[in-house]
Order: structure tokens, then C-alpha cells, then sequence
């Protein structure tokens, strides 16, 4: 299948193709909540933009937090990473719970790729707890908790992204 622009879709670029479900994304973030409710307790929670919105939400109903704040980061257009832009830093009343380098601040995303992302967040938040929902090997060292780790050639897709639709049977030439 090929984009009006020529290039290969998304799908086709994906490699390992790993779709993951309303309810698979539950069932991980509870998981890692789980593994963080060792580590802390947190003053807040903050998201990055946009994909660590829903994690964020789901670990902080479980973690009983209810100071959540966010960094809105964009670096991807689908699945092209371009120049990292933060749009929005963490106010001042969260940096101030973290004491101006992030202690005791939970910072949360969906996931960890090539680790640009997290990098950048971690230079700003040292001292913060970095927590993703899934990793991949390039990144997966900046992460300090995360649940599942998938190949560097896997790209996820995740429920706000997907819809349900018809496959054709694998022997008629389903990935
Ligand atoms: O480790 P990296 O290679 O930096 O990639 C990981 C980042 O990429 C995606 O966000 P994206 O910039 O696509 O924006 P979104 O969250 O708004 O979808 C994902 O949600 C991570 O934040
Ligand atoms: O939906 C996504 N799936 C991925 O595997 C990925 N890697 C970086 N950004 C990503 N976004
Ligand atoms: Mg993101």
C-alpha cells in the first residue's frame, strides 16, 4: 500500500507490527503501578504529551495522586521522528514539589523508542522517576520502570491510534 506522496504507509513501515488493546493498555499500566508503588511515594504526576496522558491518568487513579502536570514534547509526525519541540514546560508550583530537580516527581510516558524523548525530559527532571509503559532497547536505559520490552524494528500501535478493522486470512496473505 503506498501514501499519495509515494512513500510507504505507516503500516508498512512498522516492522514488527504490535497492536495493543484498550484493555491490554489497562491491564500494563496497572502493572507498572504496581512496580511504583514500591518505588515511591510521589508528590505528582506528569505526562508527556500526548502519549503519556493516558498512562498518567490510569497510574495516578492508583497511585491515589492527584496533582498531575504535563510537558508537552512533539517529535513525531506518525512514525517520523523530526526536531524535538517542547511546547510547555511543568509550572512552578511542580518543580517546586520537586525541589526545583524533579525528587520525588513521576514523570510518565507510553513509551520509550530511541530515547530522544526521555532524554530531553530527564535533562530538565534529574531526579525524577521515569516510568514508560513499554521500551525499546535504544532507549530502555533512561528508563527507570517500565513493563514490556519489544524490538527496536516493533512499532506499537496503540487503541487512540487504531480502529477495529477486516484482516484477510492469514493464507491469503496476512502479516
Ligand atoms: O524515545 P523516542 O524516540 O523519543 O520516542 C518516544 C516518544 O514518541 C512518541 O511521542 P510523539 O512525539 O510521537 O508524540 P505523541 O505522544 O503526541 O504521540 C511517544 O509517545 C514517546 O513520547
Ligand atoms: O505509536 C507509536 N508507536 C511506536 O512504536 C513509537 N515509537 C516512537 N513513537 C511511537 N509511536
Ligand atoms: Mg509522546
Amino acid at each position: 500500500m503506498v501514501e499519495r506522496n509515494s512513500e510507504p504507509s505507516v503500516q508498512d513501515r512498522a516492522g514488527r507490527p504490535f497492536p495493543v488493546s484498550w484493555d491490554q493498555f489497562h491491564r500494563d499500566c496497572r502493572a507498572l503501578t504496581w512496580r511504583l508503588n514500591e518505588v515511591g511515594p510521589f508528590h505528582a504526576v506528569i505526562a508527556i504529551t500526548r502519549g503519556g496522558l493516558v498512562p498518567a491518568a490510569i497510574v495516578a487513579r492508583e497511585l491515589g495522586l492527584r496533582v498531575i502536570d504535563t510537558v508537552c514534547v512533539a517529535s513525531y509526525d506518525h512514525d517520523k521522528q523530526g526536531d524535538l519541540k517542547v511546547l510547555k514546560g511543568i509550572s512552578e508550583q511542580t518543580a517546586k514539589l520537586g525541589g526545583g530537580t524533579g525528587k520525588g516527581l513521576l514523570i510518565v510516558d507510553d513509551l520509550v523508542d530511541t530515547g530522544k524523548t526521555g532524554r530531553l525530559v530527564r535533562e530538565l527532571l534529574p531526579d525524577a522517576h521515569f516510568a514508560t509503559v513499554y521500551a525499546k532497547p535504544q532507549g530502555r536505559p533512561l528508563v527507570d520502570t517500565y513493563i514490556t520490552e519489544v524490538s527496536q524494528d516493533t512499532w506499537i500501535f496503540f487503541p487512540w491510534d487504531t480502529a477495529l478493522s477486516f484482516q484477510p486470512p492469514i493464507r491469503d496473505g496476512a502479516a
